[in-house]
Formats: structure tokens, sequence, C-alpha cells
């Protein structure tokens, strides 16, 4: 904390196009936390109760990011067993009482990405999460990680009337965050991200190390790192300025 306020009191808002101190948002399974290893523990514990096989986390991590009910279906599907859906919605509680219980076991933030967050609160951005997880389970996480008090906002999917791609969770977040999506960027490791900062027309960065970083997300991603080592505060002004947002 000490550390973040020095860096806040470096810079003034003057020092920013238009007086707007830029915000950065940030996804959070698989861009700031690998949390695969107890998503796969809590999918795992479903599997068992049903006398299934327990699954690798290497075939669970492509749909680590996209919720429960994802990696549920998939592991029916490798299984070849059907999961009809009121046995889906009794899963997806145990999965989530389950996952609760055991939320940092196993999950850290990713390799680089606290040093990321304390080059980017040194230079006066704004720090946001907007993740599809529920907002309590992310802060939750983040709390136990003791990371939590360096966000301005966390908002899950149920923060809003909508979720991550529609635009309004991610610009409820900054918002709420007390910035303007003009100053902004996104940062995360899927299309969904990707998608959510072209509907509200500004500038992203994949963490290509994520879960999904596939074709499509590529493709729609302003610009993709393979590590947090180049998220430097320079490359986002940059984005910032080219998405034409802070212009
Ligand atoms: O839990 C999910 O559905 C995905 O979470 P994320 O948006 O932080 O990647
Ligand atoms: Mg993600």
């Amino acid at each position: 904390m000490p550390r973040l306020m020095r860096g806040m009191s470096a810079l003034q808002s003057t020092d920013f196009k238009h007086g707007i101190r830029p915000i950065a948002v940030f996804d959070l399974d698989g861009t700031l936390v690998d949390t695969a290893p107890d998503l796969t523990a809590s999918l795992n514990h479903c599997l068992h109760l049903h006398g299934m096989a327990p699954v690798c986390i290497e075939t669970v991590r492509p749909f680590a990011g996209h919720g429960s009910r994802a990696m549920l279906r998939a592991a029916y599907g490798w299984a070849n067993t059907e999961l009809p859906e009121d046995m889906l919605e009794r899963h997806v509680e145990n999965f989530l009482t389950y996952y609760e219980a055991n939320i940092a076991v196993g999950s850290t933030a990713f390799p680089g990405a606290v040093e990321a967050l304390d080059r980017l609160s040194q230079a006066g951005f704004t720090l946001a999460v907007c993740t599809n997880k529920s907002e309590r389970l992310a802060k939750v996480l983040l709390d136990s990680l003791g990371l939590s008090t360096r966000f301005a906002a966390i908002c899950g999917y149920d923060s809003f009337p909508a979720r991550k791609p529609d635009p309004r969770h991610l610009g409820g977040t900054i918002a709420q965050a007390g910035a303007e999506h003009s100053s902004s960027v996104m940062i995360g490791d899927t299309v969904t991200d990707m998608e959510a900062a072209r509907n509200l027309g500004i500038a992203s960065v994949l963490m290509s190390f994520g879960y999904d970083a596939n074709e499509q997300a590529r493709a729609m991603a302003t610009k993709i790192l393979p590590t947090y080592d180049d998220l430097t505060a320079k490359l986002l002004l940059e984005l910032m300025d080219s998405a034409g947002s802070g212009s």
C-alpha cells in the first residue's frame, strides 16, 4: 500500500491526456491468477462423487476460463457420458461449494503479474478486475492472495445486468472504479475479454500464456503479449491512443 501511494502521489492528473487518469482492467482466471489447479480439483471432486475418473489439469486448462458448466460439460464429453441439465445444476452447486472452501490451495498469481500491477500503480494507473466469476468468489480469491486492496473495483458476472462480452460489464467496472472508458484498456486471456473490449470500443491485450488464446482471440486483440514483462504503462498508453480512445 505505501508503495502504491508513493506511485500515485508522484503523478498529477494533469500528467495524463485531458487530465484523465488511465485504467487497466484485468480479467482474473487465466490472466492475473492461475486458478486451474483449484478449478481442476473442484471438477475432480464432482467427478469422484459420480464414480468417474479424474481428469488432468492440462486437459482442463482451455476450459478453465469459461466457467464451471463448461468444464463439467467437457469432462462428461471426454467420458462419453450423458449429462442431463438437472444433474449439471447439482454438479455446479457441489463444484462451487468445494471451490469456495479450497479457492487458494494451489492458485497463484502468474509470474510477473504482481510486478506489473506495481509498475502500473506507480505510473498512476487505476486498476480493476472484470471477471466472469461471481463478484463474491473473485473477492474471496483476491483477498486470500492478498491482492484485493490494489483494485478500485472488482466486478463479477453478477455485478451488472449482463456479463462479458457484453460491454455493460466492462463499462460498469470502469465506472465503478471512478474511471472513464476513453482512457482504458482490457487485459485478458480469452476471446470473451477481447470481444468485451471491442464491444466497448477500447484497446485490449491478450496474455497468450492464459487458458484459451485461440485464433479468434488473437485476431481480435489489439496486442498479444507472451509474458507480463512487456506490460508497461508506456505500452498501454500507446494502445489507448491507437484505439482512438484518449484522443
Ligand atoms: O469463471 C469464469 O467464467 C471465467 O473467469 P474470468 O472471466 O476471470 O476468466
Ligand atoms: Mg480468463
